[in-house]
C-alpha cells in the first residue's frame, strides 16, 4: 500500500510472510534504503506479516513500523487529518474534496442539527461538517481509524464530536435511542462495497427525527439495493425517504470504477414530480408488490400450495 498526501510525503505498508527476527531486520534495511534512496518523498514505512494467500491481511496481522512517521498528514478542505496504514482514505484526494463538498452540501446540516457519520473512517465527512452543525457522532468499526478520528478532532480543534468504535449494526440503534428527540438529525453513510447491514438501514428509516440521509458509495449495486430497502412504500410506516438527486464521481480515473453521491429526503418533504393520477396508481402498485413480497417472505404462499397440492 502507497499513499500519498498532496504535501508530498507518502507512506508505504509492505506485506510478507513472517520472518524470523535476524531476517526480518535484515528485510527491513534494504526495503527502507531502497525507498530513501528512490526520493521519492517515503516519510513512513511499515511491514506487516501476511501469511494469507491474499493481500486482504487479518485485522490481527502483525505490524512493524520501521522507518519515519507513525502517520501520514493529510489536508482536506481545510483541515489536518492523521492517518495510520490500517485505516480507510479515500483513494484520490482531489476528487474527495468534490465528494465531501457535495455531499455535505446536499446534506445541508442546521446549526442546530446532530450529523451522523455512519462508516466514518477517521472522521473525515464528519470533521467536515462539525462547524455547520450542533453535534457530529462517528460510528466505525477499525478501532485505530476511531483513534486517529479523536486525535484529527482535537489536532483541528473540533469540540462538538463523538466516536463510537463497533459495527454500526450493533451501536446505532443505541446511538439514536439515547439523542434528545427535538433535535433534529441528518446522516452521512459512507460503508464499504457490500452496503448497509439491514439492522441499520432499518434503525435509520424508523428514526423519525432523521430528515435526510446522504449516501455515499463505491458500489452501485449495493446502493441501488439499499436504496430500495429505505424507500419502498410500505404498510407500516408513513413517511419513507425518497431519492431525490444522485451524481456519479469519478474518484477512480481510467478505471470502471466511480463513487456515487445519493440524496435521499422524506417523502412528506419532497414534492411529487409525477402527474397526481399517475403517482396514485404507482403507489397502488408498489403496495401491492410489497403486500406480495411479505406475503411470500412469510411462508404463507408455501403453505397454501402444499394444503392445495394435498387436497
Ligand atoms: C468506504 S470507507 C469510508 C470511510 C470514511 N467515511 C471516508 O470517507 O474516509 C468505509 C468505512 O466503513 C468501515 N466499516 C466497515 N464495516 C463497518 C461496519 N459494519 N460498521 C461500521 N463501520 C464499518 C470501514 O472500516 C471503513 O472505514
Amino acid at each position: 500500500m502507497a499513499r500519498l498526501s498532496s504535501t508530498g510525503d507518502m507512506m508505504v505498508m509492505v506485506q510478507m510472510t513472517t520472518l524470523s527476527e535476524e531476517d526480518r531486520q535484515k528485510f527491513s534495511k534494504l526495503v527502507v534504503d531502497a525507498m530513501v534512496a528512490a526520493e521519492i518523498g517515503v516519510v513512513s514505512v511499515y511491514l506487516q506479516c501476511n501469511d494469507e494467500v491474499c493481500d486482504a491481511a487479518r485485522p490481527s496481522a502483525v505490524l512493524h513500523h520501521v522507518h519515519g512517521q507513525p502517520q501520514l498528514r493529510m489536508p482536506l478542505l481545510g483541515l489536518d487529518f492523521l492517518i495510520g496504514p490500517l485505516s480507510f482514505y479515500q483513494a484520490n484526494s482531489r476528487t474527495c474534496e468534490l465528494l465531501y463538498s457535495r455531499a455535505l452540501d446536499w446534506l445541508a446540516p442546521s446549526e442546530a442539527s446532530v450529523v451522523l457519520d455512519v462508516c466514518c473512517g477517521v472522521g473525515t465527512i464528519g470533521l467536515c461538517a462539525s462547524k455547520r452543525c450542533r453535534q457530529v457522532i462517528g460510528l466505525e468499526l477499525i478501532p485505530e481509524a476511531v483513534e486517529s478520528a479523536k486525535a484529527n478532532a482535537a489536532l483541528n480543534g473540533v469540540k462538538n464530536t463523538d466516536w463510537k468504535v463497533g459495527r454500526a449494526e450493533e451501536v446505532l440503534a443505541g446511538v439514536l435511542e439515547a439523542l434528545d428527540p427535538s433535535l433534529e438529525v441528518c446522516a452521512v453513510v459512507d460503508p464499504p462495497r457490500p452496503g448497509l447491514h439491514a439492522t441499520v438501514l432499518g434503525a435509520l428509516r424508523s428514526c423519525p427525527q432523521l430528515s435526510r440521509i446522504v449516501y455515499v458509495s463505491c458500489n452501485p449495486e449495493s446502493l441501488v439495493e439499499d436504496i430500495v430497502k429505505l424507500t419502498l412504500p410500505r404498510e407500516s410506516d408513513e413517511d419513507p425517504f425518497v431519492p431525490v438527486r444522485a451524481v456519479a464521481c469519478d474518484m477512480f480515473p481510467h478505471t470502471m470504477h466511480c463513487e456515487m453521491i445519493l440524496l435521499l429526503e422524506r417523502r412528506s418533504k419532497v414534492a411529487d414530480p409525477r402527474p397526481k393520477g399517475a403517482a396514485l396508481a404507482e403507489e397502488a402498485q408498489a403496495a401491492k408488490e410489497a403486500r406480495k413480497v411479505a406475503f411470500e417472505a412469510s411462508g404463507a404462499g408455501d403453505e397454501a400450495c402444499d394444503a392445495g397440492a394435498g387436497a
